[in-house]
């Protein structure tokens, strides 16, 4: 009985039946404008370009309204029961790497990744299975410094966590949600460790605004020295520091539990090789981790994004660990959720029609896309691996016992797999890892995983599993999206587009569901056309709608 209980659900959204009917109407009434458009075209020399040009930008209209049907037709939900997934693994769970990308000290302060890192750390998990890594492409050691103090403390902040099973776990967001209440501890508790963190972020803020590190501290950590006055954010050697060994025995919290493996890295950089930004970074990380941890399942998230619900490892493993389909399952998606918006979100950047709808409804006919952060890979299928019906994952893999290695000699490894031309020659931003050359290496990268045959999972449950930090201003939203929308683009107008390189390999309205962001910049056009020529033909009296 319990065996045949599945791991997670699929539900199909409400008033399904509803909206096949609006939406029909609108194909009705589609299909009359351009019937009116096309057998009403004005003679020369009467408003004709102008007209023909409006039928032009309908039939456009038309088109992408066609595409965009691909996902709203029969969008799904999923629904994950860790309850069941405990009662059939217990704590017998595969191991988990996280990765974090920052890139620069000054925009993304430590202090912000700190909080991150440590909600991170915090999961419900078993802390032996759990590895953080980050990647500093600012190669700062105020970042490296911010990690250090973090490392520090974790000892307190996790078993705060744990014992009062408090949430969120990021201890900025925590403490600017609870103001002083303290029904879980008492008072003198909540405020030891709230003047704790205070601290450590002042420490931190002051290090960052004098851009030095006291030399006393500095005198605490071997991985200072890895700085000098010659290193610059292009130009240094590949840093790698094991701040937490989750091997090591004596790694443990105040209140004598393990804690999770905590590792730097800033991957090497010189001027004359380039680093392919994020995807880079990724890549540097995944073959870093395989030397430290191994382990199978690769979470990724930006630095800004902490963790919102310390359930959330254990919700993406029901899917991966269903009977039935997890087998399938190459990637599990959660949405880019935002704490920072305005309260009536003027620029519309709570991404609700992608979050609730686009998504759920790219889930359905093979799954969402990945969007580069708060996504669970399978390592072997992020390395390139094709699907085959056979396919048994070790879920046991991963490196458990301490090696007979020691740290530096690790470390001095992992440097070696950090280096700039550790991948010349080799297929690394291609057929392995992150892919190369687009503004959105995250969309092409999950391309290429649905074409290896492999589905993806969309979770996106009530309370976010993590938040991020969003554009606010109309400066920031227009580079937000006019990155994702180059970036698409330049997918459409490449191999990779979806018709061409996804045929046969991936269903048709799946592809169509890609092509909603692949065309989201050209319909611009179509806009600029409509708001500015009916205008203009307005001023000077030419019809080009029909009189009431
Ligand atoms: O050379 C670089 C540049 C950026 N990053 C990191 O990449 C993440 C995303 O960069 P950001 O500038 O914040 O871009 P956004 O537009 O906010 O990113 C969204 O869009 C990207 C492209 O689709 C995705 O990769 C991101 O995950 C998604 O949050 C951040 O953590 C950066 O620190 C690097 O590690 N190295
Ligand atoms: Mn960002």
């Amino acid at each position: 009985m319990e065996r045949s209980r599945r791991l997670f659900e699929t539900e199909t959204h409400g008033g399904r039946a509803a909206y096949r009917l609006h939406a029909v109407t609108v194909a009705a009434g589609i299909l009359l404008l351009l019937y009116y458009r096309a057998t009403r075209v004005p003679a020369a020399g009467e408003g004709r370009a102008a007209w023909l040009g409006m039928l032009a930008a309908e039939l456009w209209y038309a088109a992408y309204w066609v595409v965009t049907q691909s996902v709203r037709w029969s969008p799904v939900r999923r629904r994950p029961f860790i309850d069941r997934l405990a009662a059939r693994h217990g704590e017998r769970l595969p191991s988990v790497d996280i990765f974090v990308c920052t890139a620069d000290p000054y925009s993304e302060p430590p202090s912000l990744v700190v909080s991150t890192i440590l909600s991170l750390m915090a999961y419900n998990y078993p802390p032996e299975k759990l590895s953080v890594y980050l990647s500093d492409d600012g190669g700062s050691i105020l970042t490296f410094y911010g990690m250090w103090e973090a490392s520090l403390f974790a000892k307190h902040w996790l078993p705060f966590c744990k014992r009062y099973n408090i949430e969120p776990r990021s201890p900025a967001a925590y403490f600017s949600q609870s103001d002083g209440h303290q029904e879980l501890c008492t008072p003198k508790e909540w405020s030891l460790i709230k003047d704790m963190f205070d601290e450590m972020t002042e420490r931190i803020d002051t290090a960052v605004m004098s851009g030095k590190i006291p030399e006393e501290i500095k005198a605490k950590h071997k991985g200072f020295h890895e700085w000098n006055q010659e290193i610059t954010s292009k130009n240094h050697q590949p840093i790698v520091q094991i701040l937490i060994d989750g091997k090591d025995q004596n790694a443990v919290d105040n209140d004598g539990n393990v804690l999770p493996t905590l590792v730097y890295m800033a991957r090497e950089k010189r001027p004359q090789h380039h680093h392919n930004f994020k995807a880079g970074a990724m890549n540097a990380l995944i073959r870093v981790s395989s030397v430290i941890s191994n382990s199978p399942i690769i979470m990724n998230v930006d630095c800004d994004m902490y963790s919102n619900n310390n359930d959330a490892v254990r919700d993406a493993l029901c899917f991966f660990l269903d009977e039935e389909m997890g087998h399938k399952i190459g990637f599990v998606q959660y949405p880019q959720n935002y704490n920072n918006l305005s309260k009536n979100d003027i620029y519309g950047n709570s991404l609700h029609v992608i979050n609730e709808v686009e998504m759920g409804g790219m889930d359905s006919l093979g799954g969402p896309l990945y969007i580069g952060t708060g996504c669970f890979h399978r390592r072997e299928i992020l390395c390139g691996r094709k699907f085959t019906k056979d396919y048994q994952e070790d879920w046991n893999a991963g490196i458990k016992d301490k090696l007979q290695e020691s740290i530096d000699e690790t470390e001095e490894k992992a440097k070696s797999l950090a280096a700039c031309t550790y991948e010349h020659g080799t297929q690394w931003g291609d057929e392995i890892g992150v892919k190369y050359g687009c503004a959105v290496e995250d969309v092409i990268t999950g391309l290429a995983i649905h074409c290896r045959g492999w589905e993806s999972v969309y979770n996106n449950p009530k309370k976010p599993a993590f938040m991020g930090v969003g554009p606010t201003t109309l400066a920031q939203t227009i580079l937000q999206h006019k990155r994702w929308s180059e970036g698409n683009l330049s997918i459409f107008l490449s191999k990779y587009n979806v018709f061409l390189f996804g045929h046969g390999k991936t269903k048709l309205r799946h592809q169509m569901g890609y092509h909603i962001y692949g065309l989201w910049a050209p319909n611009s056009l179509a806009t600029l056309y409509y708001v500015i020529i009916p205008s203009l033909a307005l001023l000077k009296g030419t019809p080009l709608f029909p009189e009431v």
